[in-house]
C-alpha cells in the first residue's frame, strides 16, 4: 500500500521510506509497518526483509546494510523504517552508513510520529510527549556512558552535561504526570456527573481500524455541538474514519440513539500488538474511559482472517483484563464483506475467545438494530418505581427531572396528585425518592 497522505500533514510530500524488517526465522511481513508508513504521511518506495540472528552492531547483517543503502539511493528515499526494537548504537551506526540525511526510524518513534501528528488536544499532547521523554530517557543514558568512556580530551564536559539532560527528562516526565493525572481526575468527575444525569457509559475499544468510528457515528445521535462542545471538548460530532491506523487518537463522546436508556458512546485509540510497555503506559489514561465504562463494545474486523481476529481479540483482552470493569460485548464488524456461510465459521471458530458475539455492518447499518438491543440487555439493570406526587409546582419539576433520567412508563394524574410509574438507574430512584419526600403537600385552593 503506497497510499498518499492527504490531510495528514501539509508537507509530507518529499516524504519516502523504505520498509525493513529482520525476523529470526520464517519470513517477514511487511503489511503493517507498511500502513503505519502511510498513517504516518510516508510513501513506501522499497522493502527490505531479512531472516538472521541479530547482528549486535547492524541489527541486519552487514551485506544487507549495503544493500540498503543501495535500495535507498535508487528509491531516492527520505527515510528508513526499521520493523524491529532499534537500539541506539544500532541507529547510529546504520545510519552512519546511509547517504547524507536519511532518518532511520523505528516502529515505536513512527507510532510516536503518527500520534505527534494527530494529538489535538491538551491530553494527547501531553501522552505524546511522555512517550517520547520515556523512549529518550535511556538513549541519553547510554550517551552520557559513551561520553564517559570515551577517553578523548573535552569530552568530560559532555559526560556531565550528559548527566544533566537526564536529570532534565526526569523533571519534566514527572511535571507532565502530575498534568495528566490532574486531568485524569478531572474526567472521572465528569463520568461521575454524567452518570449522575441518568447517562449510562458505553465504550467502544478495539484494534485501529476496526471500525469503531464508523460504528459509532451509526449508534449516535446528532447532539447539539455548539451548545456542549465548549464545555466538554470530547463531546464532537466528528470521530473521523479512514482506512488508515489510529485515525482517531483523543476520545470523542456522542449520545447514542436508544429506545429506552441514555446512553452516551465513546470512540477510543485502537489498540495495537507489539508495543512497549513505556509507550502503552504513556496512553495508559487514554483508555480510562474504557476501563471506567458501564459496557464496553469491543470492536473487531470480522473481514480479517480467523488467525489475525483471535490474535488481536487476545491482545485487546490482554489490553483490558487488569484494569476493566466493565462488561464485554464483542462486535463483528465489516459483515458486509463477508461470502455467505463464512460468518458463521467464523462464529464457531473464536467462540472460545468471543462468545456470542454480535455481527454487524457499521457501512450498511445491517445488525445495529440488534446491537442497539444487546446494549441495553447487557447495561446494568434498571429498578422500578412508582411514586405519588402532590399537584405542586416543585412536584411537577420531579415529574420532568424523572422524564429526563429514566423511562416514564405510567403517568396518571388525579384531583391531587400524580402517579408516577418508572424504571431508571438505582441511584436515580434513590434520588427521585429523596427529592419526594422533600415535596411539600399540594396546598388546597
Ligand atoms: N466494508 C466495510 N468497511 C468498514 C465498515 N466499518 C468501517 N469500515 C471501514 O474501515 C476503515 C476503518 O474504519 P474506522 O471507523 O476509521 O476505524 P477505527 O476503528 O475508528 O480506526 P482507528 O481510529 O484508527 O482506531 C474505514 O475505511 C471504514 O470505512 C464496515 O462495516 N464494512
Ligand atoms: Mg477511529
Amino acid at each position: 500500500m503506497t497510499r498518499s497522505a492527504e490531510g495528514v500533514a501539509t508537507d509530507t510530500a518529499e516524504r519516502r521510506a523504505v520498509v525493513a524488517k529482520r525476523v529470526e526465522s520464517g519470513s517477514a511481513d511487511l503489511t503493517e509497518i507498511t500502513q503505519l508508513a502511510a498513517a504516518a504521511g510516508y510513501d513506501v518506495v522499497g522493502e527490505l526483509t531479512q531472516t538472521r540472528t541479530e547482528d549486535a552492531a547492524f541489527m541486519f547483517g552487514k551485506g544487507k546494510v549495503a544493500e540498503l543503502r543501495d535500495l535507498v539511493r535508487r528509491s531516492d528515499a527520505t527515510a528508513v523504517i526499521i520493523d524491529n526494537d532499534v537500539g541506539p548504537y544500532q541507529t547510529f551506526n546504520i545510519g552512519g552508513e546511509l547517504p547524507e540525511g536519511v532518518e532511520v526510524i523505528d516502529r515505536f518513534t513512527l507510532i510516536l510520529e503518527i500520534f505527534g501528528q494527530r494529538a489535538n488536544t491538551r491530553k494527547a499532547q501531553l501522552q505524546v510527549e511522555l512517550a517520547e521523554l520515556r523512549y529518550e530517557l535511556p538513549r541519553a543514558e547510554a550517551k552520557a556512558s559513551l561520553a564517559k568512556r570515551d577517553e578523548r580530551p573535552g569530552f568530560m564536559g559532555l559526560g556531565e552535561y550528559d548527566e544533566s539532560v537526564e536529570r532534565d527528562i526526569k523533571r519534566q516526565i514527572s511535571e507532565i504526570r502530575d498534568e495528566l493525572e490532574s486531568i485524569a481526575a478531572k474526567e472521572e468527575a465528569r463520568r461521575e456527573q454524567r452518570r449522575d444525569s441518568g447517562f449510562d457509559l458505553v465504550a467502544l475499544a478495539g484494534y485501529t481500524n476496526a471500525g469503531k468510528s464508523t460504528l459509532m457515528r451509526r449508534l449516535a445521535a446528532e447532539i447539539d455541538v455548539d451548545e456542549n462542545a465548549e464545555r466538554h471538548p470530547d463531546l464532537d460530532t466528528t470521530a473521523e474514519s479512514q482506512d488508515m491506523l489510529f485515525t482517531t487518537l483523543g476520545t470523542t463522546t456522542r449520545r447514542a440513539e436508544m429506545e429506552k436508556r441514555d446512553v452516551l458512546l465513546t470512540d477510543t485509540v485502537g489498540f495495537i500488538a507489539d508495543l512497549p510497555h513505556w509507550l502503552v503506559e504513556s496512553f495508559e489514561s487514554t483508555l480510562d474511559s474504557v476501563y471506567r465504562a458501564d459496557l464496553v463494545l469491543l470492536v473487531v474486523d470480522a473481514s480479517e482472517p480467523v488467525a489475525e481476529m483471535r490474535e488481536k481479540l487476545v491482545t485487546s483482552h490482554d489490553t483490558l483484563y487488569e484494569r476493566n470493569e466493565a462488561p464485554i460485548v464483542t462486535v463483528f464488524n465489516k459483515v458486509d464483506r463477508l461470502a455467505p456461510g463464512v460468518l458463521a465459521d467464523k462464529r464457531a471458530a473464536l467462540s472460545g475467545v468471543a462468545p456470542n458475539p454480535v455481527a454487524v455492518s457499521a457501512k450498511t447499518g445491517a445488525g445495529v438494530a440488534e446491537l442497539r438491543d444487546r446494549v441495553e440487555d447487557e447495561l446494568p439493570d434498571w429498578e422500578r418505581e412508582r411514586l405519588v406526587l402532590p399537584l405542586s409546582d416543585d412536584a411537577m419539576s420531579l415529574v420532568s427531572w424523572v422524564h429526563d433520567h429514566g423511562h416514564v412508563e405510567e403517568e396518571t394524574y388525579a384531583d391531587d396528585q400524580v402517579t408516577l410509574d418508572f424504571e431508571a438507574k438505582p441511584s436515580i430512584v434513590a434520588r427521585a425518592r429523596s427529592k419526594a419526600s422533600g415535596l411539600a403537600p399540594a396546598e388546597s385552593t
